[in-house]
């Protein structure tokens, strides 16, 4: 699991380590020569005779960089020094020159920056309060048109985080320098998993420099083996009711194909048993998935909307209405989400919601919270906090990268592993398997009760496997994300 702590949590850890004098600058910045090294490795090149740029602002995170320049060129690298901050961190910069260093004046930047192979950002770290000023906004638009007109994209390393991005809050809301790596020190932040920042960082590492933060992190992002960690395998004891009825209110007349792909997203998650009760779309149902069961009838965990539009939605109030009033989980996705426009003030954390953007901004709205799609698009991680705080429900704002908050705990932040999984019916397969995962764990889930963080962890160990699932080099439908789902459950045990 990727755990990201907010910059004063992290300031906070490292002070008495500092006091103690633990070198913490000294690990980072190896670190990060080490990861410059890497990476010049993996494109055949070697270290000696390289050409690197440090990009150092003020503050420590420019120490990191230079320390790091300072290694580089004891290895043979060629290392330009820049500065454009007006200030610098000295000890950093007296070895970097030491070290044979070279110093860029302002005016040398774009030259000195089409030269070199490799940047390492320094420019700002958890130290920065966005948006970026000048003279780094200047700097950062200068180099970011530099890498567009070259013909030779650079490597950029980030130190801690890309210079530019919301580090706390996943916003970016002027200038950055998008990374190709980012070397995330001792721990992520959140604007490293979430969107929009996470676009900038490029591959995320997190190296381990003896410090450790404590507490729930922010923000997380959960790999495979937590998946399967929280997945239900079944044992000799288990029959088709105790793995989990999953009942589903999908599909209509005018979209008879969310029904089928809700079945075979929950069939693909494991669940025991579907029950569908939408009698428009039995039939079709059937011809694919013949170990539908048709009908009302018991269920561990209720799938709603999907496909269901909104002038056809009364008829899953009385699914919704049992669901809450027994404890146990519902999915309420797409049309069924209009349900909750009115009443339903105080929803359990087993009410997992999954809206696109626009669904979330009129769910708030009629809540009385005025945020538009893009305010939702510029700041998902607040938008999903919100809302899970103002309905009591889990939240999963479903896009490029998942954004998952319930009540309480951290906000998890999945992202899709490609692109082409951006398709019609992805959503309902994933509310399917959502719908299976939560039938799984039914008995415990509904002794939990209001509250309990799990609902929010199991949605993002849905994200994780219907990001897996549509993992593809190439189009992907949503029906073979779905056929894909027991080999990525499959790949998750496997660890
Ligand atoms: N503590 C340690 O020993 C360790 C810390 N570590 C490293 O330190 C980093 C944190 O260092 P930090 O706290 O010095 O802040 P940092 O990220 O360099 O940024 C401050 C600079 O940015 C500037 N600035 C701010 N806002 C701005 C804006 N909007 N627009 C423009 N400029 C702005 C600000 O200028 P000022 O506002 O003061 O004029 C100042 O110059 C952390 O990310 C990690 O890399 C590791 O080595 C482990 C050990
Ligand atoms: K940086």
């Amino acid at each position: 699991m990727l755990r990201a702590y907010r910059s004063s949590e992290v300031a906070a850890a490292e002070r008495p380590l500092i006091e103690a004098g633990v070198p913490l600058m000294e690990r980072a910045s190896f670190a990060v020569s080490t990861a410059v090294a890497r990476e010049l490795k993996a494109r055949g090149h070697r270290v000696a005779g390289s050409r690197i740029l440090v990009l150092a602002g003020g503050g420590n995170n420019g120490g990191d960089a230079l320390y790091a320049g300072a290694y580089l060129a004891r290895r043979g690298a060629i290392v330009d020094v820049a500065c454009p901050a007006g200030n610098v961190h000295e000890g950093g910069y007296a070895a970097a020159i030491d070290a044979g260093c070279r110093t860029v004046a302002d005016d040398e930047l774009a030259t000195a920056a089409r030269a070199a192979g490799v940047w390492i950002d320094g420019l700002a770290g958890i130290g920065l309060r966005p948006p970026l000023r000048d003279p780094l906004a200047s700097v950062v638009a200068m180099l970011e048109t530099e890498r567009a007109t070259s013909p030779d994209e650079p490597i950029v390393v980030a130190v801690d985080c890309p210079t530019g991005i919301g580090v706390d809050d996943g916003g970016v809301s002027g200038p950055v320098l998008r990374a190709t790596v980012t070397v995330a020190l001792a721990v992520a932040k959140p604007g490293l998993l979430a969107p929009p920042a996470s676009r900038f960082c490029g591959r995320v590492e997190v190296v381990d420099i003896g410090l450790s933060v404590p507490g729930l992190p922010a923000v997380a992002a959960l790999g495979g083996s937590d998946v399967a960690d929280v997945l239900r395998v079944p044992d000799a004891t288990d029959h088709k009711y105790t793995r989990g009825v999953v009942l589903l209110g999908t599909g209509s007349a005018e979209y008879p194909g969310a029904a089928v792909l809700t079945a075979g997203g929950a069939l693909g998650g494991g669940a025991g048993m579907v029950r569908l009760d939408s009698p428009d779309v039995a039939s079709l149902v059937l011809r694919t998935y013949p170990e539908v069961v048709t009908g009302m009838g018991r269920a561990q965990a209720t799938v709603i909307g999907s496909g269901v539009p909104a002038t056809d939605v009364d008829r899953l109030r009385g699914p919704l209405d049992r669901a809450l009033a027994e404890n146990y989980p519902v999915v309420v996705d797409a049309g069924a989400l209009s349900l909750l426009k009115d009443g339903y003030e105080d929803l359990p954390s087993t009410a997992v919601l999954t809206p696109h953007a626009g669904e979330l901004a009129e769910l708030l709205s009629a809540r009385g919270e005025g945020l538009t799609r893009s305010d939702i698009e510029a700041a998902p991680i607040r938008a999903v906090r919100l809302a899970a705080t103002v309905t009591g429900a889990t939240i999963v704002l479903k896009g490029g990268t998942d954004v998952i908050a319930g009540p309480d705990g951290p906000v998890y932040a999945q992202p899709a592993r490609s692109h082409w999984r951006a398709t019609a019916g992805a959503g309902d397969v994933y509310a399917g398997l959502l719908g299976a995962l939560l039938a799984g764990a039914g008995e415990d889930l509904a002794r939990a009760g209001r509250g309990y963080g799990q609902p929010a962890l199991l949605a993002a160990a849905a994200s994780w496997l219907h990001a897996e699932a549509a993992h593809s080099d190439g189009p992907i439908r949503a029906g073979q994300i779905a056929e894909r789902l027991p080999a990525a459950i499959a790949q998750a045990l496997r660890g």
